[in-house]
């Protein structure tokens, strides 16, 4: 192993806490992860990372989890003997949109931590609220409807904002809180993000909110690059303003450089260098798209627990019914993203309506033989309708419809005759319609990003290449439905740590925040000189397939309408 220095990232997610350690040249040197299930789940009484009051719609998880994850996968780090002492650097990521609420002791406890007792010890009286707000959450329809109206229409928020209003983003849960819970909103001193969090422990004081992660508030002015007044009066009534900011902090509009040295309590306990510097953590997705260099037409279809879609990109449209937000590090550039509600849970509750597979080391054999052995819309001979459907065990977030399954068939060949089909079909269908239709939203909205590839300018409008990361990255009969419906001029791609692409992202961004020459050196310039295309990814699937990407384009339409229909009947 090389003797020079290291960068360590982190990713806070709905389930786990990852942590990824690389050398300057890129190599993974350690990786190690808590689990929240496996570890604490009897502990702190969660399912699947989180808790739920299903009668509010709340979804949240507790901050002491997180807290005593931090000791665990460190220890875990060191127990698999990774060189600490060398690590130059650390930034991170968390899921985006949950918050964090300091109580007036935060800042005393964070600067005295002892590295003799745990963080969790030290840090009981640092939180006004004992929960974290997921991003999952679906509490705030009121505060969403307020938050639209305020600037006029759902477009005007997006236009300032990046996006319309959304139940799980920062501003109206600040909203909520101010007014559901007023006794927390008082004793909270600071606002975290998640990812804002995670770096106020390595720094030992309360870090800023990071320049990309902001925009996933419904609070941030992205043209004028500060809190949006308006909203803020929105969220804290006009006196309160003032207190409101203090508790959200100034943002650095640089995604780089360092926050400051790491806290003693890290030297003292795990034994890292006391010049290792804290550069700003960001969100998951836009470390996701920090962990290779993604070119602008390119996308990453990211299947955590969350399914998101993700682009970087030069141009700025931002539409109510998805999300536009300020790129981690290059200014200028944004990243569109899907966030899908119904991701991997969505897919595992299909998968679980199978027969168990007789080999149990891949619980997913028999979802996967299912979606390889239906044709596409499961069309088997000419005449065949073709099958839609949508499987929302939560309430989805793109498009807003209420929990529930719907099963609909049309004509393969123009998506005529739409009909519900109030019957179920076999279950074995039900695992490749769940995937095309995921893959099916994914296409419908990206559809004015994306053009026809530079490299094959014969073929119709799609991503160049598409990268996936996340748990369900290891999947290749997901891969092949990805590659059928939304194509790839030049094939889909799998990061070979796709199950850690944000903690890699983290630790990427610290590289480049600590090693760059100046600011002007971009990330994109930094890490592209570096990155081995052939060490990093593997070609999972080819991709475009003529006439199989049209059979697909053939029913888009349908599948519009069927969203529309059920969103109709949904909120009448
Ligand atoms: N082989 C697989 N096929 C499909 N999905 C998988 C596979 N392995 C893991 N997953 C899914 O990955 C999800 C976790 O992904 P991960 O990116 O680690 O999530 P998060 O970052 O949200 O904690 C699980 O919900 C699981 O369903
Ligand atoms: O809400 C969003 C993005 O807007 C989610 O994508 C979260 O950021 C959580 O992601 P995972 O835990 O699924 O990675």
């Amino acid at each position: 192993m090389s003797g020079g220095p290291l960068y360590l990232g982190f990713d806070l997610s709905t389930q786990q806490l990852k942590a990824i350690v690389i050398a300057s040249d890129l190599k993974v040197i350690s990786e190690a992860k808590v689990d929240f299930d496996a570890d604490f789940a009897a502990k702190y009484k969660i399912k699947k990372g989180v808790q739920t009051n299903e009668d509010e719609g709340e979804v949240y998880a507790p901050v002491a989890m997180w807290v005593e994850s931090v000791d665990l996968v460190l220890t875990r780090l060191k127990e698999k003997g990774c060189p600490i002492d060398q690590i130059k650097g650390i930034s991170g990521s968390g899921q985006q949109h949950s918050s964090v609420y300091w109580s007036e002791h935060a800042e005393s406890a964070l600067k005295k931590l002892d590295g003799e007792k745990t963080l969790l010890d030290q840090l009981s009286n640092a939180f006004a609220y004992e929960f974290t707000p997921n991003w999952q959450d679906h509490s705030t329809q009121t505060e969403c409807d307020h938050f639209d109206a305020h600037l006029g229409s759902k477009q005007a928020l997006a236009d300032a904002t990046g996006s319309s209003a959304h139940h799980r983003f920062t501003g109206t849960q600040i909203l909520r809180m101010r007014r559901r819970r007023p006794e927390v909103y008082s004793k909270t001193a600071r606002i975290s993000l998640a990812s804002s969090f995670l770096a106020s422990l390595f720094l030992g004081e309360i870090a800023p909110i990071d320049i990309s992660d902001v925009t996933g508030m419904n609070l941030w002015d992205i043209a004028g690059e500060k809190w949006n007044e308006t909203l803020l009066e929105l969220t804290a009534i006009k006196e309160g303003v003032p207190e409101l900011r203090k508790k959200l902090g100034d943002v650095p509009l640089d995604g780089g450089g360092s926050l400051g040295g790491i806290s003693p309590y890290f030297v003292q306990r795990y034994g890292f260098s006391a010049s290792c510097q804290i550069a700003p953590f960001t969100g998951d997705n836009p470390a996701t798209i920090l962990s290779l260099p993604l070119r602008p037409h390119d996308a990453i279809v990211s299947l955590g627990t969350s399914s998101t879609f993700l682009m970087n990109t030069p141009s700025y449209k931002p539409n109510p019914s998805y999300h536009f937000m300020n790129h981690p590090t290059t200014k200028g550039h944004f990243m569109f993203m899907l966030c899908y509600k119904n991701g991997g849970l969505a897919r595992e509750k299909v998968r679980d309506k199978l027969p168990k597979p007789a080999d149990s080391s891949d619980p997913w054999a028999t979802f996967n033989k299912h979606v390889l052995d239906t044709p596409p819309l499961d069309v088997r001979k000419g005449g065949d309708r073709a099958k839609l459907g949508l499987y929302f065990p939560l309430p989805e977030i793109v498009p807003n419809i209420k929990a529930g399954t719907w099963r609909y068939t049309c004509a393969a060949s123009d998506g005529s005759n739409l009909t519900e089909e109030k019957a179920d079909w076999a279950g074995e269908a039900d695992a490749r319609i769940i995937v095309e239709s995921q893959a099916l939203s994914m296409r419908l909205r990206s559809q004015s990003l994306v053009s026809q590839p530079k490299s094959r300018p014969e073929l119709p409008a799609q991503p160049r290449r598409i990268y996936l990361v996340g748990g369900g990255s290891l999947n290749p009969a997901i891969a092949r439905v990805i590659g059928d419906v939304l194509g790839g001029a030049e094939g889909v791609y799998r990061l070979d740590v796709g199950g850690n692409a944000c903690a890699l992202g983290g630790a990427y961004k610290a590289l480049w925040a600590l090693e760059r020459r100046d600011s002007d050196e971009s990330f994109d310039d930094l890490i592209g000189k570096r990155w081995k295309e052939e060490e990093e990814i593997q070609k999972v699937d080819d991709g475009y397939r003529d006439g199989i990407f049209q059979s697909y384009g053939n029913v888009l339409g349908a599948f519009e309408t069927m969203e529309k229909e059920i969103l109709e009947v949904a909120h009448n």
